[in-house]
């Protein structure tokens, strides 16, 4: 089986699902769209998309779109997702968390990609302290009350890999260093980025800005 994934040419959303695709030693093909601001996509691939956006995967004459169900939909399949009920609930509630996080940095990411400087520094202070206050330092105690390692169990969940994802695609678009003082998401981040097929899925994947 091979699947497509179609996506703009960076990480955001599609990028989860690469990563999860690439643990599970998945064949997959892409379809990049470059991109454009505002983000608007050629008609011709917007067609094909079930809400008119991507990103979108197709295998053996299916279509699955809206990227939380694609993440889940391979994560599940490759044992991402905890056995027990309550433990998949957090894991939905800990990605959920990351979009929020995500979705905090959304203006500051728009005005990097379009190079507009002005006011870009006091802007980035403001949202960096409010993602401490709010997300990074919760995720952190989440970590530690669970072992230092992971947020829900012993092994590596989906919620473990959307984190490192969403914390360092922040990091390498803003470069700031939003994790050297959370010695617990640090940790969490190094464990998934030592798995041996994320890691070479992160060496080899396309050096885009966003
Ligand atoms: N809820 C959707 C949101 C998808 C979304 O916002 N896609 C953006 C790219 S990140 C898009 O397709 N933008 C182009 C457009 O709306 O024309 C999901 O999680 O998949």
């Amino acid at each position: 089986m091979v699947v497509t994934l179609t996506y703009f040419n960076g990480r955001g959303l599609a990028e989860p699902i690469r990563i999860i695709l690439a643990y599970g030693g998945e064949k997959f093909e892409e379809v990049r769209v470059p991109i454009v601001f505002p983000p608007s996509l050629p008609e011709e691939v917007r067609n094909k998309c079930t809400w008119g956006q991507v990103p979108l995967v197709e295998f053996e004459g299916k279509k699955l779109s809206q990227s939380l169900a694609i993440t889940r939909y391979f994560a599940r399949k490759h044992n991402l997702v905890p056995k027990d009920d309550f433990e998949a609930a957090l894991c939905d509630e800990y990605v959920d968390a990351c979009r929020d996080f995500m979705n905090l940095w959304t203006p500051i990411v728009h005005l990097i990609a379009k190079k507009e400087e002005e006011g870009l520094k006091e802007k980035k202070d403001e949202v960096q302290t409010i993602s401490k206050q709010k997300f990074l330092n919760v995720f952190n105690s989440i970590v530690e009350k669970n072992g230092g390692k992971r947020l829900v169990g012993k092994s590596i969940t989906w919620a473990d890999i959307y984190l490192t994802h969403a914390l360092q695609n922040i990091e390498m678009i803003t470069g700031l260093s939003l994790v050297s003082e959370f010695p617990a998401l640090k940790e969490l981040m190094n464990e998934v980025l030592n798995v041996p097929s994320i890691k070479s899925w992160i060496e080899k994947r396309p050096k885009t800005p966003l």
